[in-house]
């Protein structure tokens, strides 16, 4: 962490984490380093309106995220979407933030197959607005494919990544390599007994659990 950061910028990666994976710290550590920020908060997601029910239950899928990111430097889990009672939504979150830290800036993180579908977002318009936001690519995600209205986003708002160039509003890409890590393919292997020591920081925890045994 060799840049320096802007005085207050708080990393943000929300997740289902059914099961949190190697790519998802890799990420998490690429937004800390790249950005410079003290601080990356992973916000494991409680109820998603956007997506089936998750196999494990909130508060399993927090602990797993507290476990993966102890040690980590300036890495840490946030529980505030697990506290939630209803669906969750980005945008309530980062005004909940904002609301706490007023002078923080928040820089949070989302893979291009998110971003794809980023127009059904509660309120995606003003989340656009809220911190800056950082974009991270996705082995199969294909950019060409992006729809025209969030190639314009992309286009217009688009900066280096870099701490200097954090603000609110703007967006940068992540410059990392592709990380070919995925919770579907993890949960596929633990439902077939495979081996997942390497994919996820907490294989051992996670295949305990029983929880996607078939
Ligand atoms: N390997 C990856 N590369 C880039 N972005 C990723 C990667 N894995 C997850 N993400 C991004 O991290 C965020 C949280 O992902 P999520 O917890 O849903 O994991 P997932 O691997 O996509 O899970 P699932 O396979 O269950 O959909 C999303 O914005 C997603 O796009
Ligand atoms: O706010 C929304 O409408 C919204 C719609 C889709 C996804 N999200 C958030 O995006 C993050 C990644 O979602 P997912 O399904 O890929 O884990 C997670 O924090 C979700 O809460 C948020």
């Amino acid at each position: 962490m060799s840049q320096s950061a802007p005085p207050k910028a708080l990393g943000i990666f929300g997740g289902t984490f059914d099961p949190i994976h190697e790519g998802h710290l890799m990420l998490a550590r690429a937004l800390r380093d790249t950005f410079a920020l003290p601080s990356v908060s992973l916000i494991p997601t409680g109820l998603p309106q956007h997506r089936n029910a998750p196999v494990a239950s909130p508060q399993q899928r927090l602990t797993w995220v507290r476990h993966a990111v102890a040690g980590e430097p300036g890495l840490q889990a946030d529980d505030r979407e697990v506290r939630r009672q209803g669906f969750c939504y980005t945008v309530d979150t980062l005004e909940e933030l904002q609301a706490e830290q007023p002078d923080t800036l928040l820089v949070w993180l989302i893979g291009g197959d998110s971003f794809h579908h980023l127009q059904q977002w509660h309120r995606w318009t003003d989340l656009l607005e809220l911190g800056h936001m950082v974009v991270a690519a996705r082995p199969g995600y294909d950019w060409s494919k992006l729809p025209e209205e969030l190639m314009r986003v992309l286009d217009t708002r688009k900066v280096a990544a870099h701490p200097d160039a954090l603000h609110k509003g703007r967006i940068s890409l992540l410059p990392t390599p592709l990380m070919p890590f995925s919770s579907t393919e993890l949960r596929d292997k633990l439902a077939h007994g495979a081996d997942v020591s390497g994919l996820t920081p907490v294989a051992a925890e996670v295949r305990q659990s029983g929880l996607y045994e078939t």
